[in-house]
């Protein structure tokens, strides 16, 4: 039996990917631009083992066997770097006809709107290419792009840009690095995550609509993405976080204005949603420029990119606007610890207007979390299946 298991992170969207242009080879109608979250606070963790007695190929996420012949998805990550190991040259260490069994966790909420498939089938396509020994480069991200768009960008650490590229078989829509996560270190995150019991549409039905109805979403692709693209590289080149604030704040407002324009409507932002851009805007006006700005993918969880020597004192704040009876807790606060600070007066004696939101009790979790690298290979010690089955849940 050969194995391998590797770790792969979730990435959060700057520049919005919002529709294809084939649903099939998930291409996309414009380029998107993200930046990828450290894997020790959020990862998918898989392990894929080849053998030649196991009788077809299987699949378990979080411990639950998935059907794999009925997913489509999964099935075409497969063949894609099966392709891909019979191009390298097919000097393999076993045959490309033996079965797989997979076994897949997420360490964070899965379908929960907190990218649980960009990581997933980032580490899917990793993982199997280590098995077969493909190297990572832009084709090995075409295969992930056809798992789930979102997931070519989690094939790289720090800022990535997904090109939509414009040949028909797909093989120039490829995400590449724009620069390393050492690049800007001090970047961190703050996932605000919305008590919601409301079932969201999905990303994927949610922009087909979006591409079918809206009358805005080509003006968008075509003539706002392409601009803003370039100034947000040119932010990201520079660390200049003013900029990068502004663009990233416009983008998770247009994805949502399209989302409206979808006719009927996709309305993923709640109230509470609301409240935090309300927030952010207030908060950065007291503080005098931007120290925070914040994207909203197909739901309602606010994420805040903020710069690491804010942290505190936004976290401290939020505490204040949005008071939680269980925010003392470790439950409560996930990630990478912040230390205390006392906020009464937001940054001035006149300022206290961003605290009295006093929403009690609307979010579930904070997760603090920062800038981070792309997929690794772990140890065959750390692996998911022993003699080719789950470890027990
Ligand atoms: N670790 C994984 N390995 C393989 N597939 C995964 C993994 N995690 C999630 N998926 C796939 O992704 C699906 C969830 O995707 P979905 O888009 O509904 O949620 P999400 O990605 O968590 O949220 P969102 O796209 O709104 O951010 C799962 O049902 C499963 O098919
Ligand atoms: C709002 C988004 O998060 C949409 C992500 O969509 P998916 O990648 O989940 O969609 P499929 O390609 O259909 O699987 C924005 C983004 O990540 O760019």
């Amino acid at each position: 039996m050969f194995t391998a298991t590797c770790v792969a992170p979730v990435n959060m969207a700057l520049v919005k990917y919002w529709g294809k242009r084939n649903e099939e080879l998930i291409l996309p109608i414009n380029d998107s631009i993200s930046m990828t979250l450290d894997a020790n606070e959020m990862c998918a963790k898989t392990t894929v083992a080849a053998s030649e007695s196991f009788k077809e190929n299987r699949m378990w996420l979080n411990g639950d066997e998935q059907p794999f012949q009925a997913n489509a998805r999964l099935q075409r990550c497969l063949d894609g770097v099966q392709r891909l190991a019979l191009a390298h040259g097919g000097a393999h260490r076993f045959p490309l006809s033996w079965k797989v069994h997979i076994a897949s966790h997420n360490n964070f909420p899965t379908a929960a709107g907190l990218a649980s498939s960009a990581a997933g089938y980032a580490c899917l396509v990793y993982t199997l290419a280590r098995l077969y020994d493909v190297p990572l480069d832009e084709q090995l991200t075409t295969i992930a792009r056809q798992g789930s768009g979102s997931a070519c960008r989690s094939l790289y650490g720090g800022f990535v840009q997904w090109q939509r590229g414009s040949s028909a078989d797909g093989s120039d829509s490829i995400a590449v690095q724009l620069s390393p996560a050492t690049h800007w270190p001090n970047m961190h995150m703050l996932i605000l995550v919305v008590n919601d019991a409301r079932k969201k549409t999905g990303s994927t039905s949610g922009m087909q609509r979006a591409v079918e109805t809206s009358a805005l979403i080509q003006h968008r692709a075509t003539q706002v993405v392409p601009q803003r693209s370039k100034e947000l590289k040119v932010a990201i080149e520079k660390r200049d976080f003013n900029a990068f604030a502004t663009i990233t704040m416009k983008e998770s407002n247009q994805l949502h204005a399209i989302a409206l324009d979808t006719f009927p409507p996709c309305v993923y932002m709640n109230d509470v949603s609301h409240s935090i851009v309300n927030f952010v805007h207030e908060y950065n006006e007291e503080a005098g420029s931007l120290h925070v700005a914040y994207t909203f993918d197909a739901g309602p969880n606010g994420c805040l990119y903020v710069l690491d020597e804010h942290v505190p004192h936004l976290l401290a704040a939020i505490q204040l606007a949005f008071p939680n009876d269980a925010q003392q807790s470790v439950e409560y606060l996930k990630g990478i610890p912040v230390p205390a600070v006392a906020v009464k007066n937001g940054f001035g004696e006149n300022s206290a207007s961003v605290y009295h939101i006093n929403a009690r009790n609307t979010l579930k979790y904070i997760i603090h979390t920062k800038i981070g690298e792309g997929p690794c290979q772990l140890g065959d010690e750390k692996s998911l299946l022993i003699d080719g089955l789950p470890l027990p849940k």
